[in-house]
Formats: structure tokens, C-alpha cells, sequence
């Protein structure tokens, strides 16, 4: 099947980058994917002080938006906005199928809090809850969800891999750990022999934050990549894992006796 990442070139305007989400996803469609990726927050800038403003229900007015447009064009569709929920905000991907119908909700597990000093201090916990959960959901294959900082925890990649072909992770690098971090984290899947896809916001280096762009599917190799710009990539998921997974069998070569990697509660999916 194929899969399109949306690289939006989100703006403080909420209803214009629901507006373009609604375009791109159709053009998306019209190249014949099945399951598109937006980025990390595509209603609002990424940043703490944007959450509580752009922070909404679920349902509420993008998440309405994202049903409508994945029933309209008969596909998966998954993208992550800030959610209030009981008088806390969370960093939430949500994700519809093909009926406009909400699968799951991914609410981020691992909330990016780091302080190199010099660089960049970002702490989402000064104003986001973290998430409690594992989320997996099924279309041509199974896909587990995570978002952004998720992808350095190799422990859920781990878990994820016993189940799903792919990981999908809205996100948004930053010109720093970017170029540092952001393919190597998902070639590292290689390990895992899944498909992962990465779907940031295009840059914008007038922003307070300024995300790396440079979307990515890779299956170990690197398969689709964005530059910095607003764009789509493509990526046909096929037979490769089913092959590559017979040919280096590692997950039935594990020594299970000697270490674990152990799921807590597994969460939906
Ligand atoms: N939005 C995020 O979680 C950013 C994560 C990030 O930049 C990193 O280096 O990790």
C-alpha cells in the first residue's frame, strides 16, 4: 500500500493549516496513498506556549476536520495536535480510518525535556502530561504509533516490533539534535526490521522553534525523504519485511533466557 507524509509548513494561523492539511491530504490521495502522516502538532506552532492556546478536545474542531477528511478520501489518517483533556494538556495523535471513525488516541509517552546547555533547553513537562500507553492500530499491516521523542525509547520500538511492520511518529527535531539524531534513530529500526515513518513540520526559521523538516520512510535503507520545504513523500510498504525477516530471522534468535524487554501494560491495539 502507500504511504504519504505531509510535510505542512505549519503557521499561527490554526485555520489555515487545517485548511492546507484538508488540500494536501486530498493531492495525497489522489497519488493513490492509504495512510497519510501529518506532523508533530499540524494545528499549532510547536512550542509550550502555544499548547494551552491551541490545545483542544477530542473531538473539537482539527480532530473533526481529520474525520472528515479521511472518510472523504477513504483512507488512514494520523496526526498529532495539543489536547485538553480534564484540565490537562497532553501532546495527542490521533488517528482515523476510512468510515471518518477515531481508531485510537496516541497521547505522547515520552515528553521531550532536555537542556544542553548553550543549545537548547525545551521542557514539554512545564506545560503537557505525559501518556500511560502503548498504541497499535491495523490497516494493510500493523502500525504502532509514537510521537517525536517516543522514537529514542528503543524499548518501545522493541515492544512495537513483536506486532506491527511499521512505526509511524509525527515529530519535530530541531536544528540541533536534528542533524545529529533524527535519521539515525529510525535507521536504527533497522534493528527491529520494521518500516518507520517521520512526519515533521516544514521549516520555519523565523519560528521560536525551528523543526528540522527532512520527513523520512526508511525499511533500514532510507526510501523517501523530504528536504526542509512544505512537501509529500511516498513510500509503497511492501514485501520486504515478510523477506528480510525470513532471511536474518533475529526475533526467533533472541536469548530470551539472558535479557527482556518487558511491557508494563500493553496499552491499546
Ligand atoms: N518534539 C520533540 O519531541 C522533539 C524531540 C527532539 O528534538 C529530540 O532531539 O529528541
Amino acid at each position: 500500500f502507500r504511504l504519504a507524509v505531509v510535510q505542512l509548513q505549519v503557521s499561527s494561523d490554526k485555520a489555515n493549516n487545517l485548511s492546507k492539511v484538508r488540500r494536501l491530504v486530498k493531492e495525497a490521495a489522489g497519488q493513490g496513498s492509504k495512510v497519510v502522516l501529518l506532523p508533530e502538532c499540524f494545528n499549532s506552532p510547536y512550542g509550550t506556549s502555544f499548547f494551552s492556546k491551541y490545545a483542544e478536545k477530542i473531538p473539537g474542531e482539527s480532530t473533526q476536520m481529520l474525520s472528515e477528511v479521511a472518510k472523504e478520501n477513504k483512507l488512514h489518517l494520523v496526526g498529532s495536535i495539543p489536547e485538553e483533556d480534564s484540565g490537562k494538556l497532553y501532546n495527542t495523535c490521533a488517528v482515523f480510518g476510512p468510515e471518518g471513525e477515531l481508531i485510537l488516541k496516541h497521547r505522547k509517552i515520552h515528553l521531550f525535556d532536555i537542556d544542553v546547555p548553550g543549545k537548547i533547553r525545551f521542557q514539554e513537562s512545564e506545560t503537557l502530561s505525559p501518556g500511560n500507553s502503548l498504541s497499535t492500530f491495523d490497516t494493510f499491516c500493523r502500525v504502532g504509533v509514537g510521537i517525536c521523542y517516543d522514537m529514542r525509547f528503543a524499548e518501545l520500538a522493541q515492544l512495537y516490533n513483536r506486532k506491527c511492520q511499521l512505526l509511524v511518529y509525527p515529530g519535530a527535531f530541531n536544528m540541533m539534535t536534528g542533524p545529529a539524531h533524527w535519521e539515525l534513530l529510525q535507521r536504527a529500526a533497522l534493528d527491529n526490521q520494521m518500516y518507520v515513518a517521520t512526519a515533521s513540520p516544514a521549516r520555519d526559521e523565523a519560528a521560536s522553534y525551528v523543526a528540522w523538516g527532512h520527513s523520512t520512510v526508511v525499511n533500514g535503507e532510507v526510501i523517501a525523504k523530504a528536504g526542509h520545504e512544505e512537501s509529500i513523500i511516498y513510500a509503497d510498504i511492501l514485501q520486504y519485511l515478510a523477506d528480510i525477516r525470513q532471511q536474518i530471522p533475529i526475533s526467533s534468535q533472541r536469548r530470551d533466557d539472558l535479557y527482556a524487554v518487558t511491557a508494563m501494560q500493553q496499552g491499546s491495539g
